[in-house]
């Protein structure tokens, strides 16, 4: 349960961010134009690009599938960023024309050099120092325009992906199939940078490194086919060394991300729990097991540095080694056929034709790096929601608040236990009733069933009568508020915190401030160094689990809706808090429907009619049989609430 409420914010619209912190949080989400994707733009404000950000656009099926290449995967996010790779490219025609005009030219320069003064040398001078000039600033231009496209790309990769991730069942993140958190934040974060990388060496390969080596390999030809023709000779040879390093690195790649994201995912983890670590003198023992997956890392990382060092001498090698040894032989047998400006020309075209091979070799190590973060982070995308909305589900604006659970039956798993057995629940608008029972036995699954964070695997749940596989998911949600056991605070302020349901837009603080009233947190919270604008650190911890509990309920109260839902919310309030709570609760309950899960008596009692769920189903119990000392519900219900205190 501890995560349930998070998530079920986290679904609901608009798209949230990660988390919220107090002074970004109205810029990032201001309403910069109609469009409902509310990240900010890369490199630009213009509105066309926001257009081209719709995550719907992103979310076609075309990712489905497993079997698409990285290429595939990848190319529509290509094409989206058209714009600045053209120009990158036609910067990079610029700068490959002026090295084409350049080399004839410095071919002459002995001949030049040999009329000091003359009006031929400064002329020439002058125009190979222009194109020295022109060529910088394209080259400049293109590495700019190329990397923008590139980190455009992955930024919308990213945001498809996180947008995936956030949409994606409860089931995603739950039970022993569920995601780790830390490993989704290695994906989202070092291995998309993987792929801005490989992006960006690609579109530096594909045209500005091809089009230096056509134009090179053309002079060359021009200058002497048969020396031309000898080096060709080394190309073959190269790339099959090139292909064979590749497909080993990327193996090596793979594993390396691997490591790494199991270290995120550690410490992502482990941090959070430091007061049980060091309440339990664990402190060594999670030093060793994060040395051990920091070795592991290493191992990996180093690995794979070593043999992306060593492809490139190896190529480099084989080209000049080989060609050196060509040119040897074939300028032996041209002897006297070339004559000196043409041979410089010609040596420098072969100069130059290396660097876009080098190029090439480079673009090739990235792309086997970057690879296996492509399909990594795509996986995240792959996972089929069980849980569908209906295209044309209603969208209720109220609900009265009737509950009818008709035969369901749930179970979390294909092999898992049933933990509901044709169950039958009818709550009618405005009742109070509790759920009581053995720990493990269901009460939360029912919840979570109501909330349509998991769909029953028969049977059917109805609100107002409507079967809720008809309604819009965003609706049954705004129509149930869950207070859970652990309130799940992000970092940012009382207020933010508060109106959660509002972060992408204007908080309304006199809403805040009676949500705060009601929960019995407005006193501590004024007495905050800067009141409702107090920044409570992350995940709250700044504040008492008694101070979280209450931020949480008035968060569940600044929304309006028929259902309240107490999953053990009192859990951690004092007596005396728990029986103000109850109190100001008294007057909000008249107009909800209100589900109660609850291991203390006198909260127990606040319901009508009290539910005990044992074996998957449900058995009404008279609320005598609670207060009576000697009975079996009276001391499961004590049992429960020691263990909470403990707890
Ligand atoms: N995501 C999940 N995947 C697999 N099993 C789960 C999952 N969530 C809960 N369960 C199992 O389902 C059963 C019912 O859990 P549930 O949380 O509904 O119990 P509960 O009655 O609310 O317990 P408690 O009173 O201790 O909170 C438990 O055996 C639990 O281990």
């Amino acid at each position: 349960m501890a995560h349930l409420f998070y998530r079920t914010c986290s679904l609901s619209p608009p798209p949230s961010p990660p988390s919220f912190s107090s002074s970004k949080t109205q810029t990032l989400f201001a309403p910069i134009t109609p469009s409902p994707f509310p990240y900010p733009l890369p490199f630009s404000s213009s509105s066309s690009k926001l257009f081209c950000l719709d995550p719907l656009r992103f979310q076609s099926p075309r990712f489905s599938s497993s079997s698409s290449t990285s290429f595939d995967r990848i190319k529509p996010y290509l094409q989206s960023e058209w714009e600045p790779i053209l120009k990158g490219w036609v910067c990079s025609v610029v700068s490959v024309g002026c090295l084409s005009v350049a080399v004839p030219k410095a071919g002459q320069i002995p001949s030049i050099l040999s009329s000091v003064g003359s009006d031929r040398m400064v002329a020439e001078g002058m125009a190979l120092a222009t194109l020295a000039f022109a060529r910088s600033a394209a080259t400049y231009l293109q590495h700019a325009f190329l990397w923008e496209a590139a980190l455009g790309a992955a930024f919308r990769i990213r945001a498809y992906v996180f947008g995936r991730v956030i949409e994606s069942d409860l089931g995603f993140f739950e039970g022993n199939a569920g995601v780790e958190a830390g490993d989704v934040a290695h994906r989202l974060t070092s291995e998309a940078s993987d792929v801005a990388d490989m992006l960006y060496s690609l579109l530096n390969t594909v045209v500005p490194n091809t089009l230096q080596f056509l134009v090179m390999a053309t002079q060359m030809v021009v200058l002497s086919p048969p020396l031309a023709l000898v080096s060709a000779l080394g190309v073959p040879c190269l790339l099959l060394v090139i292909g064979y390093l590749g497909e080993k690195l990327r193996g090596i790649s793979r594993r390396a991300q691997i490591t790494a994201a199991k270290l995120s995912s550690y410490v992502n983890e482990v941090l959070p729990l430091m007061l049980v670590v060091k309440a339990n003198n664990g402190e060594l023992n999670e030093n060793l097991h994060f040395c051990r997956l920091a070795q592991d890392d290493l191992m990996a990382r180093l690995g794979k540095k070593k043999l992306k060092a060593v492809i490139p001498q190896i190529v480099q090698v084989i080209y000049v080694g080989g060609l050196i040894l060509l040119h040897a032989i074939s300028l032996n047998a041209l002897k006297g056929s070339m004559d000196g400006s043409r041979l410089l020309s010609f040596t420098m075209s072969l100069a130059l034709l290396i660097d876009p091979i080098q190029g090439m070799g480079k673009a090739f190590n990235e792309l086997k790096e970057g690879e296996p973060a492509v399909e990594r982070l795509f996986e995240l995308a792959q996972f089929h929601n069980k849980v569908v909305e209906k295209p044309n589900a209603l969208d209720l604006c109220y609900v009265t608040g009737d509950i009818k659970f008709s035969g369901v039956t749930f179970r979390y798993g294909d092999n898992m236990p049933l933990i509901l057995n044709e169950l039958d629940i009818h709550i009618k608008r405005g009742e109070r009733v509790a759920f009581i029972g053995r720990s493990g036995g269901g009460k939360t699954t029912i919840v979570k069933l109501l909330l349509r964070l998991y769909d029953p695997l028969y049977g059917d749940i109805f609100l107002d009568d409507y079967n809720i596989q008809e309604i819009k998911l965003r609706n049954i949600r705004e129509h149930i508020v869950l207070i859970p056991q652990d309130t799940m605070l992000f970092s940012g302020t009382v207020a933010e915190n508060i109106g959660y349901k509002d972060a992408s837009g204007k908080l309304d603080m006199e809403c805040v401030e009676n949500a705060a009233k009601i929960a019995n947190a407005d006193e501590f919270i004024r007495e905050l160094p800067h009141g409702y604008q107090t920044n409570i650190g992350l995940r709250g911890s700044l504040l008492s689990g008694g101070q979280r509990q209450r931020i949480g309920i008035a968060r569940a109260l600044y929304r309006k809706s028929s259902i309240l839902i107490l999953d053990e919310a009192t859990s951690a309030l004092d007596s005396k808090s728990e029986q103000v709570f109850r109190q100001a609760l008294e007057p909000l309950m008249t107009n909800h429907t209100v589900l109660i899960i609850a291991h203390r008596i006198e909260t127990v009692m606040m319901a009508d009619r009290v539910l005990l769920v044992e074996g998957g189903k449900v058995e009404e119990v008279p609320k005598s049989s609670i207060l009576s000392p000697d009975g079996h519900l009276a001391s499961l219900l004590n049992s429960f609430a020691d263990t909470g205190r403990k707890n």
